[in-house]
């Protein structure tokens, strides 16, 4: 199969390109197996598409230095999984890692992971395709490796990053066990719903004797920005990703891992994972004043309480009439900025999601805040502060927790993330 696809590169720019035939993941053995197209460019940072390209033939590099998912702008929809081994072969693993990596460039080139409609009758389909002609639709597929991977089960110890450890309790948390951790995660994020899920359920299924889903998470929606992304909205109301990191500076500063104690992190990240259910009812029962001071910002234009526009940076010095702050001190951003944490700052790629209703018919929704960060204490450190004494805290309740490390792009076809712990 041949297809037209674009590519989105490192300067921006979207090129569009022709890609020949790609290699199909079959179930037995993919260690050497190749996957279509994609070009060595660096996956730090990206524009929004060009508004001429139609958004189903949007594409990222999957082969790059970095993964695809953390710089690239946030798309629309996410299923972010967790898994657990079921497997104690580190055989298996390593073939579970291997075939994932391939079926991981595959999908995000917009093609199936193996036949659809096999000709032999009695033949079960590779692809279960339900994203069969959508396109790539800017699929970004980023994989992470939580603590419990280097266990005594895989003899992986030695592998294991100082600081890849189980996020410590922390104020104002009630997890729920079933939301908390994983041997390792995939973070699917697409234009389309049905093609970020179409990734994770192919990736699922083709491992299904080896690992088990451990938990899940649909966003629906982006709460957080990119560079010049327009900033979304949180189901709280208020604009959610104002203040983010967008430049090549930032990101070399608060996101990449360098010289860590395991080389195959360098280029990487860590992944914090926290599902914060929202208590809606309480919200929308709270005046607007409140509403702002809880935020420190404004909600229609998302401006600072010291602003008028959303972009105009906060003054947390001002003081109004009464001598008290105008961003109260206890206001989330006045709590969060880094002008106020010796300068930490991390990159949030969060989404809104619901489940539905809970037990006693209320809402069930929140925001699964998703952040990067070159070392996980930049997140301790924050959330430290903000679960002592966040005004949001009245709000909201953190019933969700994972930290993963997520290793560095793959540089080409035939490589596999993971395949120094094999060699
Ligand atoms: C530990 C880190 C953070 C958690 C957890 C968190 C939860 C959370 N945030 C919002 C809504 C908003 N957050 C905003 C800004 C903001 N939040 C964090 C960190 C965490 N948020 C930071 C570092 C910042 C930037 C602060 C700054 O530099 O000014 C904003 C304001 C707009 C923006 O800049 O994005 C909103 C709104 C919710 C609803 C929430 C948990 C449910
Ligand atoms: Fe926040």
């Amino acid at each position: 199969m041949s297809s037209h696809e674009s590519t989105e590169t490192s300067d921006g720019v979207s090129r569009r390109r022709f890609f020949g035939a790609g290699a199909t993941v079959s179930a037995a053995g993919a260690l050497a197996v190749g996957a279509a197209g994609g070009a060595l460019v660096a996956n730090s940072l990206h524009a929004e598409p060009a508004p001429s390209e139609p958004i189903s033939e949007r594409r990222y590099a999957f082969y790059d230095a970095h993964q695809a998912g953390i710089a690239t702008p946030p798309q629309d929809h996410l299923v972010f999984m967790s898994f657990d081994l079921t497997t104690q072969s580190a055989t298996e693993l390593q073939l579970v890692l291997a075939k994932w990596s391939a079926a991981m460039a595959q999908m995000c080139a917009g093609e199936p992971v193996g036949n659809v409609e096999p000709a032999r009758e009695q033949a079960v389909p590779v692809d279960t395709g339900e994203a069969m002609g959508m396109g790539p639709q800017g699929l970004t597929l980023t994989l992470g490796f939580g603590p419990s991977l280097f266990d005594q089960r895989f003899g992986l110890a030695k592998f294991k990053p100082k600081l890849l450890k189980d996020l410590p309790a922390m104020a104002g948390e009630s997890l729920d066990p079933a939301y908390v951790g994983g041997d390792l995660c995939i973070q699917a994020c697409a234009y389309d719903p049905q093609v970020a899920y179409h990734a994770v359920r192919n990736l699922a299924r083709m491992a299904r004797t080896q690992v088990k889903t451990r938990w899940t998470v649909l966003g629906f929606g982006r709460a957080s920005a990119g560079a010049n992304q327009s900033t979304p909205r949180n189901l709280m109301g208020f604009k959610d990703g104002t203040r983010n990191i967008t430049t090549p500076e930032d990101l070399q500063e608060h996101v990449w891992v360098e010289d860590s104690d395991q080389s195959w992190m360098d280029g990487g990240s860590y992944l914090v994972a926290r599902k914060i259910h929202m208590l809606i009812e309480t919200w929308d029962a709270d005046y607007i004043a409140d509403q702002h001071a809880v935020f420190g910002r404004n909600k229609t234009e998302g401006a600072p309480l010291t602003g008028k526009q959303e972009h105009d940076t906060p003054d947390f010095k001002a003081t109004g009439t009464d001598g008290k702050p105008v961003i109260p001190a206890d206001s989330h951003i006045a709590l969060a900025a880094h002008e106020n944490n010796g300068g930490t700052k991390i990159l949030r790629r969060g989404y809104n999601f619901t489940d539905g209703i809970d037990s006693v018919g209320r809402l069930d929704a929140g925001l699964f805040f998703l952040s990067f960060q070159k070392d996980p204490q930049q997140f301790i450190s924050l959330q430290s502060k903000l679960g002592a004494s966040d005004r949001l805290n009245e709000y909201i309740r953190h019933v969700g927790s994972a930290l993963f490390a997520v290793p560095r792009g793959l540089p080409e076809a035939g490589k596999y993330f993971g395949q120094e712990f094999f060699s």
